[in-house]
């Protein structure tokens, strides 16, 4: 039977436990049933630490060109330094710009991991703010100083909070159909510190309400809330959120908090959404504590493998990939050690697949 779509799909592990979890989320895919009339080509392409320590170059032209070219992709994740490296700098950061992928949309769920049920989509502008990266240092007097600009502009802000609109909406509408939820009704939370932050903040506050207030949202609440006491909010009652909007830092923080929430940083996945491209790439880093261990937890990359299915609109192969995970995690038995278990990458791997 000829396959209904064929789908290139870049693969950049980086470095670290990237090349751990990256492999296991192509076998996800290739082990999705036939019935489904998916066929993926995989193309293998480099970005990263080692990558830069090997050519010079962190993000090579040919990894771009060629993602560009692809229908989606997977990024593992990669090891920056955290002192300045002349030459080098973050390929995902600059990945996200080449590539207009605006909106990073990061869903945390807890499933059988968390005391409290959690259920809510963090939705982080993903091209601006302080992550222009414009950075100066200078002498004065009295000593250096270090500057950053943090750019907010209307447009971007506009089209992030239109994304958690539709993406309240598109939720919504899941439950509706019967699907068991925490929540009553869709609800968005812009999340800004414009008390301080009046122009920039302010901006992405005004600009995010305004979208919201489109007349297709009109069954979407909105509500909005400074980040500082959003994170006390989010550890105490995480329940009350749903869809979260915030600009490209505060988003980055949030998003690992809430990791927290829901027992580890090893099962939060996100996407890098453009207007045709999505590129599934899990929320943590390359983790140097762990990494060649054989433990790193899958989860993450796996589901951001069916996220990146769902902006690719192959639903129905995305919800089998999130059942067999919520399966695995149903059962406990096979849970990697950031969850208290004893299992090996391998082993979580096989159990997830055995369930497709
Ligand atoms: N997308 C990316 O490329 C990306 C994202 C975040 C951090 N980083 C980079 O990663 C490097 C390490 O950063 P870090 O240590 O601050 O954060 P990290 O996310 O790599 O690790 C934080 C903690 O979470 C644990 N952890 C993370 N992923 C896990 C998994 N899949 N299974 C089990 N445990 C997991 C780690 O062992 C560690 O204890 C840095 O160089 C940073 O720049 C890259
Ligand atoms: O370390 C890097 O090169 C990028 C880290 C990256 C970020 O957006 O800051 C990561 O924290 C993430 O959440 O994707």
């Amino acid at each position: 039977m000829a396959a209904r779509r064929a789908l290139t799909i870049g693969l950049i592990p980086g470095d670290g436990i990237g090349k751990e979890v990256i492999p296991a989320g192509r076998r996800v895919l290739e082990a999705l049933p036939a019935s489904l009339g998916l066929k993926f080509d995989f193309i293998d392409l480099k970005a990263g630490w080692e990558t830069f320590e090997q050519t010079g170059v962190a993000l090579p032209e040919e990894t771009v060109q060629t993602l560009s070219s692809c229908n989606g992709g997977l990024f593992g994740a990669v090891s920056s330094p955290t002192t300045a490296v002349k030459g080098y700098s973050s390929p995902i950061v600059a990945l996200r710009k080449r590539l207009a992928l605006y909106a990073n949309v990061r869903p945390v769920k807890s499933v059988a991991t968390a005391a409290k049920p959690i259920d809510m989509v963090i939705v982080r502008e993903n091209t601006e703010d302080l992550y222009v990266k414009e950075e100066k240092t200078y002498d004065t007097p009295e000593g250096k100083v270090a500057e950053a600009i943090k750019r907010i502009s209307e447009r971007a802000s506009t089209n992030i909070a239109t994304i958690a609109g539709e993406i309240a909406l598109r939720r919504q509408k899941i439950r509706a159909s019967g699907a068991p939820s925490i929540h009553k009704g869709p609800l968005v939370t812009v999340t800004h510190k414009s008390n301080v932050l009046s122009q920039t903040d302010g901006l992405f506050r005004t600009a995010a309400k305004a979208a919201l207030a489109d007349p297709r949202f009109s069954s979407v609440a909105v509500e909005e809330q400074i980040v500082d006491s959003m994170v006390y909010k989010l550890f105490r009652q995480p329940e009350a959120y749903d869809v979260i909007v915030a600009p490209n830092l505060y988003g980055d923080i949030l998003s690992d908090g809430a990791a927290a929430l829901v027992g580890s940083l090893g099962l939060v996945p996100s996407a890098n959404v453009g207007k045709t491209f999505a590129l599934g790439e899990p929320c943590h880093g390359s983790a140097p504590d762990i990494q060649g261990q054989g433990i790193s937890n899958p989860i993450a990359t796996i589901r951001s493998a069916a996220l990146m299915l769902e902006f690719l609109d192959e639903e129905e192969a995305a919800a089998k990939i999130y059942a067999a995970v919520d399966a695995n995690l149903e059962e406990g038995k096979l849970l990697s050690p950031d969850l208290g278990g004893t299992a090996k990458t391998e082993e979580v791997v096989q159990d997830i697949l055995r369930r497709l």
